[in-house]
């Protein structure tokens, strides 16, 4: 477990917009992810360099990151790449400081995410830590359908070991676990949590957690009692998988982090009247 106790709060304007189909302007995007680079996350995942086909609204994600006021700022800067090509881009920008990857223990969900195999996945993920260690970069893996499949698929906690065993064996050093479609419970964080921290410890495990309204707080405590102390969340929950299904389980809302971090006092240096601005403009931002 992290001694340090102040939780890593990861913002996802990336995973909040990329589902939106009319185009959010460039220079709207820019000024909210300014806004948030104000608050004091440790991170921001603020754009994806990936086909334009897949997630069109991300097309702009170089030019959004050209606007980024960064002196202001004390947080990192993630972007998803999901082929070698994305990687080879993304790792040219100093201000990216980590690559994150959706691998998928659902061979549906890789495939139609990524249009992989997870053998395929797994080879990539070795390009992935080459590519990253030789500019620098860290990457962080993204264990999507960690928590359940809706495809028929088996789905168990053994299966979510297993790779991130392999995962870790293979070198990533941040592995987050997805909850891809919402189906994760505290029984389920709890398990996994208290069973993958202490059995790798030179892997930090984060929880990338979707949720409906009533049960965010018992998957938070879950995660963070046994714990994780690497959260992603997206402001009002907006957002979560286009190429998952058609009834979106919302992002894990960053506010309700906030609250919790405020809580159990380990928010760190988040700046709250920042934080109301960036909320202010997401509402702005997004279709409600
Ligand atoms: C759980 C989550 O929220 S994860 C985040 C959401 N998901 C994603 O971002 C995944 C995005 N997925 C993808 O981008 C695609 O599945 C890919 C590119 C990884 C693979 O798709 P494929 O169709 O096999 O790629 P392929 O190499 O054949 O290229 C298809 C097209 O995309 C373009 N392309 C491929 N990679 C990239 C890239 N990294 N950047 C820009 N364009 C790209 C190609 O040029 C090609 O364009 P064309 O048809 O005009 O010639």
């Amino acid at each position: 477990m992290n001694s340090d106790k102040t939780l890593k709060l990861v913002e996802c304007p990336r995973d909040a917009m990329q589902g939106i189909h009319e185009f959010i302007p460039t220079s709207q995007k820019i000024d909210y992810i300014n806004s948030i680079l104000r608050v004091g996350f440790d991170t921001i995942d603020f754009g994806s360099f990936v086909s334009p086909k897949a997630i069109p609204q991300l097309k702009d994600t170089v030019d959004v990151l050209n606007g980024l006021e960064l002196d202001k700022t004390t947080s990192k800067l993630l972007a998803i790449v999901a082929n070698q090509r994305g990687a080879e881009e993304a790792v040219q920008f100093d201000e990216i400081t980590y690559l994150g990857y959706p691998f998928s223990i659902s061979e549906v969900f890789q495939k139609r995410n990524t249009n992989k195999s997870i053998a395929e996945s797994e080879a990539l993920v070795g390009e992935l830590i080459n590519i990253c260690a030789k500019q620098n970069k860290e990457l962080v893996v993204y264990i999507s359908m960690g928590f359940g499949n809706p495809y028929d698929e088996p789905w168990n906690v053994e299966i979510v070991e297993k790779w991130s065993r392999r995962l870790a064996e293979m070198g990533v050093r941040i592995l987050s676990l997805s909850d891809t479609i919402g189906t994760s419970n505290p029984e389920s964080i709890s398990y996994l949590f208290s069973n993958l921290i202490p059995a790798l410890p030179e892997v930090e495990f984060g929880a990338h957690l979707h949720t409906t309204p009533e049960s965010w707080h018992e998957k938070v405590k879950s995660a963070y009692d046994n714990g994780c102390r690497r959260f992603d969340g997206a402001i009002k929950g907006f957002g979560g998988c286009p190429m998952a299904a058609d009834d979106l389980v919302g992002n894990m809302p960053m506010e309700k982090l906030l609250s919790f971090a405020q809580e159990k006092k380990v928010a760190g240096n988040v700046n709250m009247l920042a934080f109301e601005s960036a909320y202010n403009k997401a509402l702005q931002t997004f279709p409600m």
